[in-house]
């Protein structure tokens, strides 16, 4: 059975049967028809994935990982806070008129600050996953590799504050093969945990296999914090059906080996193979 769905179901029953409610009080997402989308919720959860052992997707629904790796390369490759440049519609009640989300996610990615002085003086600017790929390659063992999209700054220009808001980055050793190994921590602020959980954590295991791949690197551990991980009162019925339905064993994980370039990755480049899952839930109402 996927390791995915176990750590799903737990956490899902540790909302439902544990977790504290927002009823009455001031609340700021709206359903479609204009109700308050209260919640239930459980304050910091921690779930590890190790993405050497099996690939993290649960099989109670289908997650629709090449939606999901668009978005999460919209963010990191593509360095774009415009719909215009996203497959899916998941943005779109975010965006204005030009089709921008404001300066979140993309566009703190792609912004340049001094990263370090060459050895004649003159100075480097880099943008934080340039930086993560020139700490990965020169200098691994560094404590200091980390993109942090929540900046302050920049907040009141932003349509949505980031949600997985910062990646930390940590290398060990494979005391066997001697080979390095990229972990991470995923820092999530607030999860929605019926429609964005598992395809946060598709996206950001892609992201570290895909990091791994070009820096030489095998892909370890994905921690992924969530300070409120939430259940919307309308998904509660739907979140009850998914959690009691059969689990499959995790699909086998396929990522391009010929891609040594980050930027060269497209969602084509990686496949999810003898992917098994239960019936989809079709239109999840979103919170807006
Ligand atoms: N309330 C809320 N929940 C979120 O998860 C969320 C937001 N707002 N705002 C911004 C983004 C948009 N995200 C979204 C929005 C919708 C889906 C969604 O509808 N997912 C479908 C599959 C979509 C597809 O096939 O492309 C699903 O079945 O999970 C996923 C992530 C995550 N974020
Ligand atoms: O990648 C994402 C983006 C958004 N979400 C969810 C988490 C919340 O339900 C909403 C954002 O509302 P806030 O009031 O700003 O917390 O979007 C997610 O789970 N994953």
């Amino acid at each position: 059975m996927s390791y995915a769905d176990r750590v799903f179901v737990d956490m899902c029953e540790e909302i439902i049967n544990r977790g504290t409610g927002s009823q009455g009080m001031e609340v700021r997402p709206r359903w479609e028809d204009g109700t308050p989308a209260h919640t239930i919720k459980r304050f910091g959860v921690v779930n590890r994935y190790d993405l050497s052992r099996e690939f993290p997707a649960i099989t109670l629904r289908r997650t629709a990982i090449k939606s999901c790796v668009n978005e999460m390369l919209w963010i990191w490759q593509k360095k774009s806070n415009n719909i215009r440049d996203l497959k899916s519609s998941v943005w779109d009640e975010w965006a204005d008129e030009e089709g921008s989300i404001g300066k979140a996610y993309g566009y703190q990615i792609g912004k340049k600050y001094l990263h370090h002085t060459d050895a004649d003086g003159s100075p480097v600017y880099m943008d934080q996953i340039d930086a993560v790929l020139y700490d990965l390659r020169h200098n691994p063992f560094s404590r200091r590799i980390i993109v942090n999209m929540y900046n302050f700054d920049d907040l009141h220009e932003m349509h949505l504050y980031p949600c997985a808001y910062s990646m930390t980055f940590n290398v060990t050793k494979n005391p066997k093969s001697g080979r390095m190994v990229l972990n991470a921590i995923l820092n999530q602020r607030s999860q929605d945990v019926l429609a964005a959980n598992n395809w946060n954590v598709c996206q950001y295991a892609v992201l570290l296999h895909m990091l791994a791949q070009v820096c030489h690197m095998e892909a370890g551990e994905l921690v992924h914090v969530i300070a409120d991980a939430h259940i919307y009162d309308r998904h509660i019925p739907l979140v009850q059906e998914l959690i009691s339905r059969e689990q499959f064993p995790a699909p086998k994980f396929w990522l391009n080996p010929e891609i040594h370039d980050f930027y060269q990755f497209t969602e084509e480049d990686i496949r999810l193979d003898d992917y098994q899952y239960g019936p989809q839930i079709k239109n999840i109402p979103i919170a807006v």
